[in-house]
């Protein structure tokens, strides 16, 4: 679908850093969140804004994904509500999902996940493709529980993209077990959609301990702020069982957080440097897993400080390795990896054997690619084990993950002669990183290589 191999360009050639960094980054709106939001508001009765979103490779498929279905996403730069300085807005018009449709997911989870359950509400068939990546990307949970919720659904390679769903206007829904040990957006997906499934759904995890439990949260959380009525099992309900009520969903207005995980690289900045820097607009309260790094970044030598200026995280001097189970976390492990590799002890990363199954089989690259420089990174069956070791410059490698590139930044500030290929891959949740890295370093942004693929 999108060819977005089409342009190559010269590797980026990661700043050292100049000193101490000392900063205010502005980071732009959670991925998890504004997706989520998107398909909640076109599920809705009636109109919804969203302000602050992030606009990125995997908003814009989604929002695409939704607007294929009928659903009208209006890109405003202000509304009249909106407060001065706060940014843009998308009004989302919902309406009954349409088809034929076709949807290209590229590689992002949150597309491939959520928008199957939404089709299946169609009145038609519905076709989901994406890149190469995504055909790996598993996707069973959703397609047979969909199938036992009443869904007709083609998928030729069985359990993966491509694949076509057979709406009917309606579905059955009710109970369903799968075994969402792989993605926790398999239950996610299945809650989001659950109001609008004629008999709402019990989603019902058995297997293996799921992975991210705070994007599940963050899901019941954002479900009940849209006035569904969620059973999860924090709130004293079943170990790994959450049930949604059939009903309506109201339009919100809602601002989005900056993208916590989004700040890692930022943040690890001061660690690496000895510096300083604050992220406006640091939630006191949030689902989003990012919040985590305030404790681990701690534990690996800083100290930070909530506060009216947002979260800012200043550097010890030193970084100190880590034994910690980043289950919950998934997401902050490429960063967390590379902080490692430039620590003064050794670390150990668990409980993120799923990472094998995301963007790319993270394990491997974070591996393959520190130790191409230099550095001595083993895998592990959930995870990796990380002794530091002096590094040298080299060609970071991204296999077109987000996260590597800006793990790969991470490794330049303290490792000469970094070269990130495809830094351009960010865009996918962070289109703006290697200016947005430049400023933070006081660095003229003009390094950056145009024309990348992204
Ligand atoms: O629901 C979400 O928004 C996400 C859930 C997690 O997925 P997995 O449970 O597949 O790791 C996370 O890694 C991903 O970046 C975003
Ligand atoms: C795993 C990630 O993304 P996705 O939503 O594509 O699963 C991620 O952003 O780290």
């Amino acid at each position: 679908m999108t060819d977005h191999h089409a342009v190559t360009a010269p590797h980026w050639p990661a700043p050292a850093a100049p000193g101490p960094v000392d900063a205010t980054v502005t980071v732009p709106g959670s991925k998890s969140v504004t997706n989520r939001a998107l398909v909640l508001a076109a599920l809705s009765a009636e109109p919804g804004w969203l302000r602050r979103p992030l606009r990125s490779r995997d908003t814009r498929l989604m929002a695409d994904g939704l607007r294929a279905m009928g659903v009208e996403i209006e890109e405003t730069a202000s509304s009249p509500t909106l407060a001065a300085g706060t940014g843009e807005a998308w009004r989302v018009i919902p309406a009954p999902p349409q088809a034929p449709a076709e949807v290209d997911v590229g590689n992002a989870g949150t597309v491939m996940r959520f928008l199957p359950p939404l089709a299946a509400l169609a009145d038609g068939p519905v076709r989901f493709d994406g890149d190469p990546r995504s055909y790996e990307r598993p996707l069973h949970g959703v397609i047979d529980a969909l199938r036992t919720l009443g869904a007709r659904i083609d998928d030729a390679k069985r359990g993966a993209l491509p694949m076509t769903v057979h709406g009917s206007g309606s579905l059955t829904g009710g109970t369903v077990e799968i075994d969402a040990s792989s993605s926790s957006q398999f239950v996610s997906a299945l809650l989001l959609s659950g109001p609008r499934f004629n008999q709402g759904v019990e989603v019902r995890h058995t297997g293996r301990a799921l992975p991210s439990l705070p994007h599940i949260r963050m899901t019941v959380d954002m479900l009940r702020a849209a006035g569904a009525q969620v059973d999860a099992p924090e709130d004293g309900g079943e170990p790994n069982v959450w049930r949604v009520t059939p009903g309506a969903l109201l339009g919100r207005d809602l601002t989005v957080e900056p993208d916590l995980s989004n700040a890692q690289p930022f943040l690890s900045a001061a660690l690496v440097t000895g510096g300083s820097v604050t992220i406006p607009d640091w939630p006191a309260h949030t689902t989003q897993p990012g919040d985590a790094l305030r404790e681990i970044l701690s534990a690996m030598g800083g100290t930070y400080r909530l506060d009216e200026w947002g979260l800012t995280f200043t550097g010890g001097g030193r970084v100190q390795g880590i034994d910690v189970d980043l289950g919950d976390v998934g997401e902050l492990t490429p960063g967390i990896a590379a902080l490692a590799a430039l620590a003064d002890g050794e670390s150990v990363l668990r409980g993120v054997a799923h990472l094998r199954l995301h963007e790319t089989d993270r394990l491997a690259a974070l591996a393959r690619e520190i130790n191409g420089l230099g550095g001595d990174v083993s895998e592990t069956a959930d995870g990796l084990r990380i002794r530091p070791r002096p590094l040298h410059g080299g060609v970071f490698h991204t296999y077109d993950d987000h996260r590597l590139a800006t793990a790969g930044a991470l490794l330049g500030l303290a490792v000469a002669d970094v070269r990130v290929e495809n830094v351009a891959t960010t865009a996918k949740t962070l289109p703006d990183f290697p200016r947005l890295w430049s400023e933070m370093l006081g660095l003229d942004s003009a390094v950056e290589p145009a024309g990348e693929r992204a």
